[in-house]
């Protein structure tokens, strides 16, 4: 099933970031997400797993939509497709980078902080960009001060949110959803424990935008 970049901005507040080191762990994690709330999930492609885990999500987790992030260059940019992989989040971008993605096929969330960026983007039409990493980049002020000249630009910003500023990036009228990975840390991913996984989804869905 496709979806439009707005679905994958919108549909939930937070888009957990995901680090899958074992196979196994790929479809209860997304599960225990999906069951509090949080529908788009981004699988980083920081793992040598992490193709085969989008695999498995899309077969096995019928509500989710789940996007590739780390797409870093164009070779994982279509392996990433070729998984199934209904939308594509990379933390920069290139030229090569930004040519395949405006053909192939899916949403793209590239990489952003500077105005000159963001102006590069929206010469190709690209107008919804990830913001990172948005803590050490200027967070909440940065984001406002590009809102004044660049109004139409809707971002996702990641890095360094957590629940405790996701509330106030959520509140900027340029930002549709933001990114993070408490919900999914790794000792909690390791330690299998699904069901405060769920709570923290449950927590992070509640942040309403
Ligand atoms: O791997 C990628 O593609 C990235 O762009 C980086 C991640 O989005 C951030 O590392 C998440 O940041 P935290 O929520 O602070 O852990």
């Amino acid at each position: 099933m496709s979806v439009s970049i707005k679905e994958v901005m919108t549909t939930s507040p937070v888009m957990p970031v995901m680090v899958i080191n074992q196979i196994e762990h790929a479809v209860p994690l997304a599960r225990a997400l999906v069951e509090g709330g949080l529908k788009v999930l981004e699988i980083t492609l920081r793992t040598s797993v992490a193709l085969e885990c989008i695999r498995r999500i899309k077969a096995e987790v019928p509500d989710a939509i789940v996007g590739a992030g780390t797409i870093i260059n164009t070779q994982t940019l279509h392996q990433a497709i070729d998984a199934g992989a209904q939308f594509i989040v990379s933390p920069g971008i290139t030229d090569s980078l930004l040519d395949a993605s405006l053909t192939c096929g899916v949403p793209v969330l590239p990489g952003v902080i500077t105005p000159s960026e963001v102006m590069r983007l929206l010469e190709k039409g690209i107008t919804a960009m990830k913001f990172f990493p948005a803590e050490a980049a200027g967070g909440i002020p940065m984001l406002k001060s590009i809102g004044g000249p660049l109004p139409q630009i809707m971002f996702c910003p990641t890095g360094g949110v957590n629940l405790n500023n996701a509330t106030d990036y959520l509140a900027l009228s340029n930002v549709a959803c933001v990114g993070g990975s408490w919900m999914a840390p790794a000792d909690l991913v390791d330690a299998e424990n699904w069901a405060e996984i769920t709570r923290r989804a449950v927590e992070a869905t509640a942040l309403r935008k």
